[in-house]
């Protein structure tokens, strides 16, 4: 039944959703054209999910509230909407599924402002370790990523598969002080558990059918969340066996430990902890992974940028393999680049869901107190309302630094209280693997070129949210 205020909004039908599932074999980006007629018309459509209703939003000015104002539209937490889903038990209440219900400081209270105040102080634990990033882990990884490039030398490689490979290593080095050798062995037992989960997790039948209520499949995928977390008390393990070595980095998870661990002011729980470090997981790798992979498809399809890129990269660097703190600011022309993919390929599409605790009036309809609005950011990114010829890739429109998310209308990574933790964790990532690539193509005179018959010839496919289909890239000489 629909309330009132929802009448008159387009809905999404379940056929619509049985379209998703199917179009996963040939590019869930007809499954955003469909939804984009109706954005265009009314900048909002509703749909029903797991038995509730979602708004989903596109409009910058609803982005600038949803964004500042967190008492009126809190994020809502996994644990309370879907309870019992096999993601609430994997993610359970985290840093960024919650509007400050982490485990409250003062228990008893439902005061927003406390619960709010007890986010506040999680963000002001995993801060400090994304201020002073090392590079040096970074670069580490993105070198021996290169080895691999050399050895497979002239063939068609699958850069999404190798950029995933490539950022979990990056995470587990820098975050936790973790190897978890995917470059090295892609089918570790850590990576396979890791990879089970979140293919369990991202299924499209989970997500509308919730097939994971159904017993024999529940019990299948618990006992891989099972292993999952055996995983997780084995990074914990390896960084109690440092610490007790005296080797301490002051990481992400060193300072999660610190407030888990600290028993006159624990603000974390053993299991939250676990819930964090999931997030982090999933929040920290995949996303550079797609944002890699989308960014190596345009370059390797517009040559005459690539060109561009490489004499920048060259000019700047000079003899330098990796980029120093300095040169990061200088590359502006690859900070242009990294921008116009982050627009054209959002690798989170929409945000996290927010509930109304007030009526929104929004175009001819009030939308109730209680409705679970999704801010659609791809829509917004592609709207013709807000960009010129928003389907091309133009580096040049950001020339004039249109990247602060003041006006709402480039919004990869959030904004407000809210933004990405990881914004420059991902930016440094990116910006390494571009350089190096682009000195190793250099030094072998090679470019880099979308593998002939590629299912991308005529445009980027994308398989789910917005994680494309695999892409096969040759590296070969220039002309
Ligand atoms: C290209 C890469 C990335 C993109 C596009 C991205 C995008 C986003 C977006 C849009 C949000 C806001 C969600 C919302 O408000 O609903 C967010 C939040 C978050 N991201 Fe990222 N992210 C990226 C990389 C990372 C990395 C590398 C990390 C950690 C190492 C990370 C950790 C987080 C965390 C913890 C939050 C939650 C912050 C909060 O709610 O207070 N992200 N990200």
């Amino acid at each position: 039944k629909t309330p009132d205020g929802l009448k008159n909004i387009h809905t999404i039908t379940l056929f619509s959703r049985i379209f998703l599932i199917i179009t996963k074999q040939f590019g869930h980006d007809k499954l955003y054209f469909r939804y984009k007629q109706y954005f265009e018309n009314d900048g909002i459509v509703k749909e029903r999910i797991l038995g509730k209703w979602v708004c989903m939003v596109t409009d910058p000015a609803i982005a600038k509230d949803l964004l500042l104002k967190q008492d009126v539209y809190p994020k809502v937490s996994i644990e309370k909407t879907f309870p019992n889903s096999l993601f609430a038990k994997y993610i359970g209440t985290n840093v960024a599924f919650s509007s400050g219900d982490l485990q409250p400081i003062i228990k008893s209270t439902s005061d927003f402002f406390n619960l709010l105040m007890v986010l506040i102080l999680f963000r002001r634990v995993c801060n400090p370790a994304f201020k002073i990033l090392p590079l040096h882990l970074f670069a580490e990884a993105a070198l021996k990523m290169i080895d691999i490039l050399e050895t497979i030398d002239k063939k068609p490689v699958e850069i999404k598969n190798l950029m995933q490979r490539f950022t979990l290593d990056v995470l587990g080095k820098v975050a936790f002080g973790f190897d978890f050798n995917s470059l090295g062995n892609p089918n570790s037992a850590y990576v396979t558990a890791y990879n089970e989960v979140q293919k369990a997790i991202l299924d499209p039948l989970t997500l509308v059918f919730s097939i994971d209520h159904i017993p024999i499949i529940r019990q299948q995928r618990l006992k891989k969340l099972a292993k999952l977390n055996n995983l997780f008390k084995e990074i914990i393990k390896e960084k109690h066996k440092a610490l007790a070595a005296g080797k301490s980095r002051e990481d992400l998870l060193e300072h999660m430990l610190n407030a888990n661990e600290n028993l006159d002011n624990q603000i974390l729980s053993d299991t939250e902890l676990r819930h964090n470090l999931a997030v982090f997981m999933l929040a920290g790798h995949e996303t550079t992974a797609i944002a890699l992979s989308t960014i190596l498809y345009l370059l390797s399809t517009y040559k005459n940028i690539q060109e561009k890129a490489r004499e920048e990269v060259l000019r700047i660097l000079g003899d330098n393999l990796i980029p120093s703190a300095e040169q990061h600011k200088s590359l502006k022309y690859l900070n242009m680049i990294i921008h116009e993919n982050l627009r054209l390929y959002p690798p989170a599409p929409t945000l996290i869901y927010r509930e109304l605790t007030e009526d929104l009036k929004f175009k001819n309809s009030i939308i109730p107190a209680g409705t679970i609005i999704e801010l659609f950011l791809y829509g917004i990114h592609h709207s013709p309302k807000l960009w010129d010829n928003p389907e091309e890739f133009l580096p040049e429109r950001f020339e004039k630094e249109r990247t602060t998310s003041e006006n709402y209308t480039w919004l990869a990574f959030g904004g407000g209280t809210r933004m990405c933790l990881g914004n420059n964790f991902s930016l440094i990532e990116q910006r390494i693997v571009l350089c190096l690539l682009c000195k190793y193509f250099n030094l072998r005179k090679y470019e880099i070129s979308l593998a002939p018959n590629s299912i991308h010839k005529d445009g980027l496919k994308i398989q789910i949210q917005m994680s494309p289909h695999p892409i096969e890239l040759i590296f070969k000489r220039r002309d």
